[in-house]
């Protein structure tokens, strides 16, 4: 592969490409804002994809990649020079001449809850809307009299069913979200609850931003300057369980590395597979020393939780691979 004659050499700005919602115009613009040069040197550029134009169920669409086809293809056109995704939209299989040039400083990586009350106090049979097989999955085995309704849209959209319903038969009692989205979007006072990762563990990558480039660019050189190795090692260990279980990102996986044991600086990974109605779980952990930066070293720990979870029958319990 040539070297790209881009950017800094000939004074023509670094164009960053974003989807059009709310949340990745605000997550293009906070990640830009740390870009050396801005905002002279950066030029956002919004991209329109598939999962922005569609009312479909995201479960429905049953790809993965619906939010991150339209800005590779950008990429790989040379239309863009740097594409901001959500880590956790991005499929695990690598794309030819792309790289992740930097996972920058994640955000929080919870759960939160919009609603009345927290889980524990929320009316019997109250309606939590949720998208998300995995999310079903925990709210089910929390709370087995919830009704859990399917339901897409903006985090606007969706956190207004419980605040401002249009129609009573719109109205949800709460809605489930990740606290990355609304921290973004200025909205975590919306919040009564922050699902604590030991007890439900999140989507791979959840709350990371992942920041692709072609690979060998200026682009790259610059974008890696704002990548930072705890982020990237959590993110790539959460990805490599999704990868390695051969999951989809409709299967009802929570995967999150939880923060470092004081004493020894050690991290843990925990990781738990869920029947769809909750009805069961299987569970497997994974120690991950601060300084196993080496894909190998952060593919070993994966490998060993995925084997374990397999061991305790995790592909009966669950559909991991399709849509249900
Ligand atoms: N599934 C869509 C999506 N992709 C990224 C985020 C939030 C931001 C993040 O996790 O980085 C969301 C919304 C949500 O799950 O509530």
């Amino acid at each position: 592969m040539t070297e790209d004659t881009e950017t800094r050499d000939t004074g023509r700005p670094l164009r960053v490409g974003t989807r059009r919602s709310a949340l990745a115009r605000a997550q293009t613009e906070a990640f830009c804002a740390r870009m050396p040069g801005w905002p002279h040197a950066v030029e956002i550029v919004p991209i329109t994809s598939q999962g922005d134009t569609t009312t479909a169920s995201l479960a429905s669409l049953g790809g993965t990649g619906v939010f991150v086809t339209a800005l590779r293809e950008a990429l790989l056109a040379g239309q863009i020079d740097v594409a901001v995704h959500s880590a956790k939209d991005l499929p695990t299989a690598p794309c030819p001449g792309l790289s992740i040039a930097a996972f920058p400083t994640r955000e929080d990586p919870r759960d939160l809850l919009v609603a009345g009350a927290p889980l524990a106090q929320l009316p019997a049979g109250a309606r939590i809307g949720t998208g998300s097989p995995r999310r079903r999955a925990q709210l089910l085995r929390r709370r087995g009299d919830l009704e859990v309704v399917d339901i897409r849209g903006n985090i606007d959209t969706r956190i207004g069913r419980v605040l401002a319903p249009r129609s009573p038969s719109e109205r949800l009692d709460g809605v489930v979200l990740a606290g990355a989205g609304l921290a973004r979007l200025g909205r975590t006072g919306d919040a009564v609850e922050h699902l604590d990762l030991r007890e439900w563990p999140t989507a791979p990558a959840q709350g990371a931003l992942a920041v692709e480039t072609r690979t060998h660019s200026e682009a790259h050189r610059v974008v890696a300057t704002l990548d930072d190795p705890a982020t990237r090692q959590a993110a790539s260990v959460e990805r490599a369980v999704l990868r390695l279980l051969e999951a989809g990102c409709a299967a009802p996986l929570g995967v999150s590395v939880l923060e470092a044991d004081a004493a020894t600086g050690e991290r843990e990974v925990l990781a738990r597979v869920y029947a769809l109605d909750g009805s069961g779980v299987v569970e497997s952990r994974g120690r991950l020393h601060p300084d196993a930066l080496q894909d190998a070293e952060v593919h070993e720990v994966a490998r060993g939780i995925v084997a374990d979870l397999l061991d305790q029958g995790a592909a009966d319990l669950a559909p991991l691979h399709g849509t249900p």
